[in-house]
């Protein structure tokens, strides 16, 4: 081997330091310290991952890269001592640079390897230098070796470029530190990606699992909820178009926002747009958007709610009060997926799902020509239709005491309970305006009471009183007594027992309660209460 040039020396540094591979890494090492030191061949070895052994990386000879299966792993530890008759692990341990002038002669090392690869490559090695790669913090992080062959005259000793051979191990140590921490980080990424995208296939079983109404944070157990439910399973994982149908306040938009939460779109928005709260030229608008100049006052170009909701879901209530003119630019929407602003030529591709909801009748509207047959079809691909309050009575205490809690929270009010009479008053009542229109009574409840911690039924609104008004306050029997032909007076006083009863049963025995409620004395209801023998 020729001595090395400058312009070698700088290559060589360029080299090492841009070299992000490992194995080649490994190779570049050997080449340039061979040509350094003017060696026939040389190999490198890297500590393993567990720092107990050395691995054989790369190995050189004349100018190239060779086989390097004949040599095996070296231990650095043999019978639990450190396996200092080894070359190789003995420079690894302690870190100093170590020549054999004559590897043929006792050495004081087991030279295995070394006669082994003189068999694989028909020479016979003269002398031997091997040198630690360790990096800054003195950890070895590998071996490099080099050795001269006998060529009939003799060979000179490494120990001439002692001081090259050590500056080059040094900036080969930083170069393998520098690969290996980044093939690190390789791996790390690699395995973080991994278990992220675990973790994601994970959620998204544990978000299809997640079937009970506590998980959809609706409240309501009866069997025509647990219906609506299974239907709602159905349609999460899956982009289908779905129908909410139900009288208003039965929970379709609630119903809606859970679709979307729970399915995939979940990371995208939700948008929501009322068909019937705009004037159809502001619907158009809002909802496909429009180009710069296309009408007076657009100024700008504007993104309609359908690209808002890219993605995501659009939520489209009151969709039977569309008119008719938008409703064929929705068909297009659902059928293409295609997207044309106002004032814009082409039309462009949108990925939204449509969750549309209705307290009409369609079949009524495409009767009389209010509504698109073929829209109708479209949007009814999957319905829902949720029950009225007054079909699942049984949620009601549910949804009471979930309201109560609520406005106690928010009204900063302390626990709140609900008198039996109440309760009652509510069970009996039909409640047109459905599940919004109890929780519009509860909020109004919780805020007359004032400092009261029992809702009683002078709390409800009146006009839920009179419709009740017989029935809650007074029992049945009083109505049809008179046909006993009694005496008016016991009638009365029978009359009377029965309503001071039942009020009392209303605000759960408490007289005082009872006396303020019926505007009398303590004292006399006291007295009443005895006369008549009331006792719960
Ligand atoms: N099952 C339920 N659990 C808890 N709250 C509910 C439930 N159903 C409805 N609500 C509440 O009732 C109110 C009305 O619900 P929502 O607006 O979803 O009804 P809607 O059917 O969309 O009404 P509309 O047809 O008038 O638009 C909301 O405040 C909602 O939070």
């Amino acid at each position: 081997m020729s001595a090395i040039s400058v312009e070698e020396l700088l290559a060589t540094s360029v080299a090492l330091a841009t070299e992000r591979d490992i194995d080649r890494l490994a190779q570049q090492i050997v080449l340039l310290g061979c040509k350094l030191c003017m060696a026939d061949g040389g190999s490198l070895y890297t500590l393993d991952i567990t720092k107990s052994r050395l691995e054989p990386k790369a190995a050189i000879w004349r100018g190239t890269p060779t086989a390097f299966d004949y040599a095996a792993d070296v231990p650095l530890r043999a019978h639990g001592q450190f396996n200092t008759q080894n070359i190789y692990s003995y420079v690894a341990f302690t870190g100093l640079q170590t020549y054999i002038d004559s590897a043929y002669q006792f050495a004081g090392f087991e030279l295995t390897e070394i006669y082994l690869r003189d068999q694989v490559l028909k020479c016979k090695t003269e002398t031997l230098l091997v040198m630690p790669l360790r990096d800054c913090n003195q950890q070895t992080l590998g071996v490099l070796e080099l050795f001269k062959v006998q060529n009939g005259h003799i060979s000179a000793s490494f120990r001439s470029v002692e001081k090259i051979a050590q500056a080059f191990a040094l900036q080969a140590a930083v170069a393998l530190d520098n690969a290996m921490l980044m093939a690190m980080n390789r791996h790390l990424i690699q395995v973080l990606d991994a278990s992220n995208r675990q973790l994601e296939a994970e959620n998204k079983q544990l978000r299809l699992q997640r079937k009970s109404s506590q998980n959809y944070e609706i409240i309501g157990e009866s069997e025509p909820m647990q219906q609506v439910y299974a239907l709602m399973d159905k349609v999460l994982s899956s982009n289908v178009t779905v129908l909410l149908r139900g009288e208003t306040g039965t929970g379709k938009e609630v119903f809606a926002r859970t679709i979307h939460q729970h399915s995939d779109r979940n990371d995208k928005l939700f948008v929501t747009q009322n068909c019937a709260a705009v004037p159809e030229q502001l619907l158009e608008s809002e909802l496909f958007g429009y180009k710069k100049g296309s009408f007076t006052g657009a100024s700008s170009d504007r993104k309609g709610l359908l690209d808002e909701a890219h993605r995501g879901t659009l939520f489209l209530d009151e969709i039977g009060d569309m008119p008719l003119n938008l409703q064929t630019k929705l068909l297009r929407v659902l059928q293409d997926g295609e997207v044309k602003p106002i004032g814009e030529n082409k039309a462009h591709k949108v990925d939204v799902r449509i969750i549309a909801a209705t307290h009409c009748n369609l079949e009524d509207k495409i009767t009389k020509g209010e509504f698109r047959e073929d829209l109708y079809y479209r949007l009814s691909v999957f319905p829902i239709v949720l029950p009225p309050l007054r079909e699942r009575k049984e949620d009601i205490p549910a949804l009471v005491n979930h309201f109560i809690k609520g406005y106690c929270q928010s009204y900063d009010r302390k626990e709140i309970q609900v008198s039996p009479a109440v309760m009652d008053i509510l069970m009996r009542y039909n409640f047109p305006g459905n599940v919004r229109q109890l929780q519009n009574i509860i909020e109004r409840a919780v805020l007359l009471c004032d400092r009261e911690t029992v809702l009683l039924p002078q709390h409800m609104p009146e006009q839920i009183l009179l419709e009740n008004g017989a029935s809650s306050e007074m029992p049945d029997e009083l109505v049809v007594y008179p046909q006993n032909g009694l005496p008016l007076k016991e009638m009365v006083q029978h009359y009377e027992k029965k309503l001071l009863e039942s009020h009392l049963r209303a605000n759960n025995w408490n007289q005082t309660q009872t006396a303020k409620v019926l505007k009398m004395p303590r004292r006399t209801l006291v007295e009443k209460i005895q006369r008549y023998g009331i006792h719960n």
